[in-house]
């Protein structure tokens, strides 16, 4: 008979701030087989955590360094977890100029006074932790004891099977065991906490009746900003003549391995190496690089592993196992400093994007998601990067003949025709506006920028296989009701002095001289000759990823780019319709965008506001976000109160302002709307016509395929 599998418990370093959350995550995810063996240790005091199963560290209180500065630490931890820089980005006071610079200093001063406090006070924790084991060392309550972070994920079975390997007779004091200084026999060696640090009891046995004389060390460091309870074992341990195991001093019987292959501390090994080192290269010289090695590293397939753990994953996130999340698309990049060594960085492209139409509830749509815990906002809701659609001089990806389509160099095949040096610059400025999600958060990020709906450069984005994955929401507003949302946000900016606002509604501030003015001037144009005097309209139809076969404008939509269609005819210029109106000619710009087929979610604001919870079960399925309660009382964006980000707390106070502002929204009167409706119906019609003849595959969590009652009815559809 073999000996018996050596016992093994879990010492889990648990922050005092959000303990509850993280204990609870921690125990419903990968320590959930091994929870009768884990012990989540907190300070005593410091957390108002009810939980009487953690394991209390009580002495923790009494010592010197942390009692005085307790209440200090305690409440700048706090302003720290609470404090959302989004703040900052929203709310900008007017600034000297150097004041930015200032501020950096002034953060970053903070944030080194904050890391020495923290680090002072996770040396007290861990020596406590470190009493707390030797208790259960010598009460034999196991064979090995591995002391991690909260934000560390282990394999258990493959570190049973190294410690298996190992057997419960030696002194083990492993994990990613370094030597601190090179070139020195008998340099210092120290145990990386961050992945896990594994104590053998026999080790334990040796080490913690001397223990106590290591108490003072503590206080000596006091005022080392870097060094962590990791460091203060290693020395601590040194001093008691005993020294982390390098590989080859550990008993696996010659086998191959490096600890930092089973100890992982993070990017760019977020997922286990892939195949051929394929990695996806990035920074601002090599952003062309990363293009040519997505597709590679997309569908390479992950290799068995050995891993034994690795270290920053978000407890509350992490998924079970070893599974990737399938909503992040990995993008890695790496800075290298002349002499320095490569830092890498993983990051999750963008996950979803709201790209239409204006005025129809996007704001509340992305700020709904937002309040999923599994979102992460981008910088602005609106990043508006591939969107010059009403400068077509500045939209230079948009034209066939753009310099930065480089026909004969297709590297990339169709999805990537521009070059990959533009590309690679387009696509770096673009992910600098996200938060850098890391694959193993398990959360996602977007945008909602509603104009990408005429934009051909946001198709050829999504078109392309670097974006395959996005997955797309659309909201489609009544068309009537759409213009004339538009018009009273645009009379507002124009009031308030915006430039080009005046364009959009033709200088109008009235709903009722806007609609005659313009019916007066359109008088006796066709529909026809109403699209063709658009040249927005005109471009998209013409753009390459609108469906255009090349040269020429799509098949099922009317020739729009004659030659000489720059040239705008007499007829065009009279029978021009300002944004306002054009921008509610669906039928112009939706074809491309079903053809998306499953990544494409079309819904009506006439659900969205009837049923806004149903409306986000739909799309949180669509995400592949966990069911979530929603606070869908609040309306964003609306009449009385502008503005495309309102914090959560702002938010719900808001609630019953946003419900009444819901019913203050200003009515335009029969005849202007009448004027409005004349000018949009043709379109209405073809579109649900094209609607109905469509080879469109929707998701699964599609809930209509046709036009909303309200719809027919209004523009008398059969
Ligand atoms: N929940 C809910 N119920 C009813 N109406 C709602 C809701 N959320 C947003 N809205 C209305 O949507 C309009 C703003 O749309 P957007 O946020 O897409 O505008 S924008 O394009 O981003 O500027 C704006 O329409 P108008 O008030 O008609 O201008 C908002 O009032």
């Amino acid at each position: 008979m073999g000996a018996a599998a050596p016992r093994l418990t879990f010492w889990v370093i648990t922050p005092e701030l959000r303990t509850d959350e993280v204990v609870l995550a921690l125990r419903s995810s990968w320590l959930r087989e091994v929870a009768v063996r884990t012990r989540f240790c907190v300070a005593a005091g410091l957390s108002s955590s009810a939980d009487a199963s953690l394991r209390w560290l009580p002495r923790l209180n009494r010592s010197q360094s942390v009692a005085s500065g307790r209440h200090e630490l305690n409440e700048r931890l706090h302003d720290a977890v609470t404090h959302n820089p989004d703040d900052e980005l929203f709310d900008r006071p007017t600034r000297r100029a150097d004041e930015p610079l200032r501020a950096q200093q002034r953060r970053e001063n903070r944030t080194r006074e904050l890391t020495r406090l923290y680090n002072n006070f996770l040396r007290y924790k861990v020596f406590e932790m470190m009493r707390a084991m030797c208790a259960e060392a010598r009460e034999d309550a196991f064979d090995y004891a591995f002391m991690m972070d909260a934000d560390t994920a282990v394999n258990t079975s493959n570190l049973q099977r190294f410690v298996g390997a190992l057997g419960g007779e030696r002194q083990i004091y492993t994990g990613l065991c370094r030597k601190r200084s090179w070139g020195k026999p008998n340099g210092q060696r120290g145990v990386g906490g961050g992945p896990g640090i594994l104590f053998s009891r026999k080790l334990l046995l040796n080490v913690c009746p001397r223990l106590e004389l290591c108490s003072p060390l503590r206080g000596l460091m006091d005022r080392l900003e870097r060094a962590g309870g990791d460091l203060m074992i290693a020395k601590c341990f040194e001093f008691l003549g005993v020294r982390c195991q390098l590989v080859e001093e550990l008993p696996l019987d010659g086998k191959a391995v490096q600890l930092e292959d089973l100890f992982r501390r993070g990017p760019p090994w977020v997922y286990p190496p892939l195949p051929g080192g394929t990695i996806l290269v990035a920074s601002h010289l090599m952003g062309a690089k990363a293009i040519e090695q997505h597709q590679r590293l997309a569908n390479g397939h992950l290799p068995n592993t050995e891993v034994i753990s690795f270290h920053r994953v978000r407890p509350s996130l992490r998924a079970q196992g070893w599974d990737r999340d399938p909503r992040c698309r990995i993008y890695a990049e790496y800075t290298r400093l002349e002499t320095g060594p490569v830092n890498w960085f993983s990051r999750c492209l963008p996950h979803f994007l709201v790209v239409g139409t204006p005025k129809s509830g996007t704001t509340s749509l992305f700020n709904w998601i937002m309040q999923h815990p599994d979102a992460r906002a981008p910088a602005r809701k609106e990043l508006h990067a591939w969107t010059p659609v009403l400068q077509p001089d500045r939209s230079c990806a948009d034209r066939p003949g753009c310099a930065v389509f480089n026909p004969k160099r297709r590297g990339m095949g169709p999805a990537w025709p521009i070059s990959k040096q533009v590309a690679g610059k387009m696509l770096d400025a673009y992910l600098a506006n996200f938060p850098r999600i890391d694959p193993r958060e398990f959360a996602l990020t977007g945008e909602a920028t509603p104009a990408y709906v005429y934009s051909p450069s946001a198709l050829m984005l999504l078109q392309s296989a670097l974006m395959s994955h996005t997955h797309i929401l659309l909201l489609l507003r009544d068309p009537a009701e759409r213009a004339f949302s538009e018009f009273k946000n645009k009379r507002d900016l124009m009031l308030k002095g915006a430039a080009r606002a005046h364009v959009w509604i033709d200088g109008h501030a009235d709903f009722s001289n806007f609609t005659r003015a313009l019916s007066v001037r359109v008088r006796g144009c066709t529909a026809e000759e109403l699209y063709q005097a658009c040249v927005a309209c005109r471009r998209f139809a013409a753009a390459p990823f609108s469906g255009a076969p090349p040269g020429g404008a799509p098949l099922s939509q009317p020739r729009l780019d004659a030659p000489g269609a720059a040239e705008l005819t007499a007829a065009r210029r009279r029978c021009y319709a300002p944004p306002v109106i054009w921008q509610s000619w669906y039928h112009l710009f939706l074809p491309p965008w079903l053809a998306l087929g499953r990544r494409l979610l079309l819904e009506f604001s006439d659900d969205a506001f009837a049923d806004a919870d149903g409306l986000m079960r739909r799309v949180a399925a669509f995400l592949s976000l966990p069911a979530h309660n929603f606070s869908t009382r609040i309306a964003y964006n609306t009449e009385t109160k502008r503005g495309a980000f309102i914090g959560k707390d702002v938010g719900e106070r808001n609630a019953a302002l946003a419900a009444l502002a819901m019913k203050q929204r200003s009515k335009a009167s029969a005849g202007a709307m009448g004027e409005v409706e004349r000018l949009v119906v043709d379109s209405v019609r073809r579109f649900d016509a094209q609607l109905k003849t469509a080879k469109w595959t929707p998701p699964p969590q599609q809930l209509r395929r046709e036009l909303p009652q309200a719809w027919r009815e209004r523009y008398r559809l059969t």
